[in-house]
């Protein structure tokens, strides 16, 4: 379909820009289940950023589905697409300079890899948010769960659709027994002593 589109190479370009910014262009990629803490520890990771004069910004699942994806449902074809392109658009943000968080479930791993293939090498970082289900159905921040065990809402992740946990992510938070403030902190300063942030 776009075999007959010719890509253009701009003078102003990714480096230009990461350098007038000051910093190195990423995607610090949240995955996990529903309730597990991608919103709130991605929020709390970008005020840290943001405070250190980070350029950021945030892709939050709840809120591309207001918009972007508004069409999308919950069924595997349907979460396929919402990660191509939530993928896309991380990607152009990168290009813009910025460091990048997302939060959404990406439930498979074959999505969240394309995210890391359409990037250049370093800069897809998977952070594996690894709150177990009970746990998640246990906060049910949006009783969410309580609907999905009655049968009110269809495919939810970890009770009747498939969650595939990362093979190898960068980052690997176990942490659910600490304060959203504490894991923050740590995803932080784990960032940092790798030089991803
Ligand atoms: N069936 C079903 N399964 C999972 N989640 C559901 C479902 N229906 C609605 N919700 C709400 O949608 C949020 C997940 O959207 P995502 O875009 O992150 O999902 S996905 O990555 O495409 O799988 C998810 O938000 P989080 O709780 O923040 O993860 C839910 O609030
Ligand atoms: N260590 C922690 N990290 C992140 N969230 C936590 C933690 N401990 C408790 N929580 C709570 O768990 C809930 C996670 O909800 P949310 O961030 O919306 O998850 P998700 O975006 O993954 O659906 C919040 O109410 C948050 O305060």
């Amino acid at each position: 379909m776009t075999s007959n589109v010719v890509w253009h190479q701009h003078e102003v370009n990714k480096q230009t820009r990461a350098d007038s910014l000051k910093q190195a262009p990423r995607v610090l990629w949240l995955t996990g289940l529903s309730g597990s803490g991608k919103s709130t520890l991605a929020n709390l990771l970008e005020k840290k950023l943001f405070e250190q004069g980070k350029h950021t910004y945030l892709l939050d699942g709840d809120n591309i589905r207001h918009g972007l994806c508004g069409d999308l449902g919950f069924s595997d074809k349907d979460r396929v697409e919402n990660i191509r392109r939530i993928s896309e658009v991380a990607k152009l943000f990168v290009d813009a300079g910025n460091i990048v968080l997302t939060a959404f479930i990406s439930p498979f791993q074959a999505d969240r890899d394309y995210c890391r293939k359409l990037l250049d090498d370093n800069e897809f970082v998977e952070v594996y948010v690894d709150t177990p289900l009970a746990v998640c159905e246990q906060r049910d921040p949006k009783g969410l769960y309580k609907k999905a065990r009655s049968g009110e809402i269809k495919d939810f992740t970890g009770i009747d659709s498939t969650y595939e946990a990362p093979a190898s992510p960068e980052i690997h938070l176990t942490y659910q027994d600490e304060t959203p403030e504490a894991t923050a902190e740590r995803l932080f300063e784990l960032l940092k002593s790798k030089g991803w942030v």
